[in-house]
């Protein structure tokens, strides 16, 4: 409020009655920007905010970092774009569009307008950026254990509300001890980096795997039956057993026991996990490097 009334104090020539505007409506768009770190309705509520100044019938805002595209609107033939940055950290790149040209002082006006975007964008980016870091195992950069609490609670509340079926893959990697203590700690580390990799190379891109705890991993498998789920833990199984990692010019084999569960009514998290991590310690007791469902 303070800048709104500053504005309106500075202005008291006629003669200033653009700037006036212009600055009315920035510290309108400003405003605007400043309610939200979500880049989805940061591009749009700056779209519906200069629309009126500068019309447009559609824009894209592409942001590599967060494998963003966020489109909305008709798309027309001309367009104009500009790579934002500040302080050089790149925050992504807007195109506006619409059906005739944009003139120079159209552009003039836009780039003015979009120094209201910048820092609000620079806020969400690093808002992001330290969300991404609390949900992401620093070693496997798989995601984490908080990751996997937050994600499980609303694939259930999903599968439950649409009645779809839903199951996890409960992985511990074996005899994980005996690598670290023949050939020590960083190749246990290189390891579990290994596995996670190996891991994600068997799942389809709406799977998510976590690291769930040491040498533990959770797969878990939207729309997916026991059946379909204990054919992706076989998959990662062999996956691990095939793969030779070499550590110091020494050739280290790992495998894995897998257990495997399928959201039952009503079920809770607890629940379906304990079943998985049931099932896994089956496979252990039968001997490792195999894959058991839980019934
Ligand atoms: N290098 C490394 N080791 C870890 C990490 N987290 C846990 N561990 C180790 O993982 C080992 C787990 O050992 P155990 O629970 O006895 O299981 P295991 O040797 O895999 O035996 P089974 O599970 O019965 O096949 C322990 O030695 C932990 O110290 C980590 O981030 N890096």
């Amino acid at each position: 409020m303070k800048n709104k009334s500053t504005n309106l104090a500075v202005v008291s020539n006629k003669t200033f009655e653009a700037t006036k505007v212009v600055n009315l409506n920035h510290y309108d768009i400003s405003s605007a920007l400043q309610t939200t770190l979500d880049f989805n309705k940061l591009i749009q509520n700056f779209s519906s905010k200069v629309a009126s100044m500068v019309p447009h019938s559609a824009y894209v805002y592409t942001n590599k970092e967060f494998g963003l595209e966020i489109k909305n609107g008709v798309f027309s033939r001309h367009s104009c774009s500009y790579a934002l940055k500040v302080e050089d950290q790149t925050l992504g790149e807007l195109k506006l569009m619409r059906s005739h040209k944009f003139d120079i002082a159209d552009l003039e006006l836009l780039e003015t307008l979009l120094c209201c975007l910048i820092y609000p964008l620079k806020n969400a980016t690093l808002y992001q950026q330290a969300l991404r870091m609390a949900y992401t195992d620093p070693l496997t950069q798989t995601s984490n254990r908080s990751a996997f609490d937050d994600y499980i609670k609303r694939e259930i509340s999903l599968a439950t509300r649409h009645s779809k079926s839903l199951s996890i893959i409960f992985l511990d990697v074996d005899h994980f001890k005996h690598i670290n203590d023949q050939y020590g700690h960083e190749c246990g580390d290189v390891a579990l980096t290994s596995v996670a990799k190996w891991i994600k190379e068997c799942l389809r891109s709406s799977d998510a795997v976590f690291r769930f705890g040491g040498e533990e991993f959770v797969v878990i498998l939207s729309e997916t039956d026991l059946i379909g789920a204990e054919l992706v833990a076989e998959r990662i199984r062999n996956n691990i057993e095939n793969h030779t990692m070499s550590y110091n010019m020494q050739a280290v084999n790992i495998t894995a026991s897998l257990g495997v569960s399928e959201l039952r009514g009503n079920e809770t998290v607890d629940a379906l996990v304990k079943r998985a991590d049931g099932a896994m310690y089956k496979a252990k007791k039968n001997g490792r490097n195999q894959v058991v469902l839980a019934f």
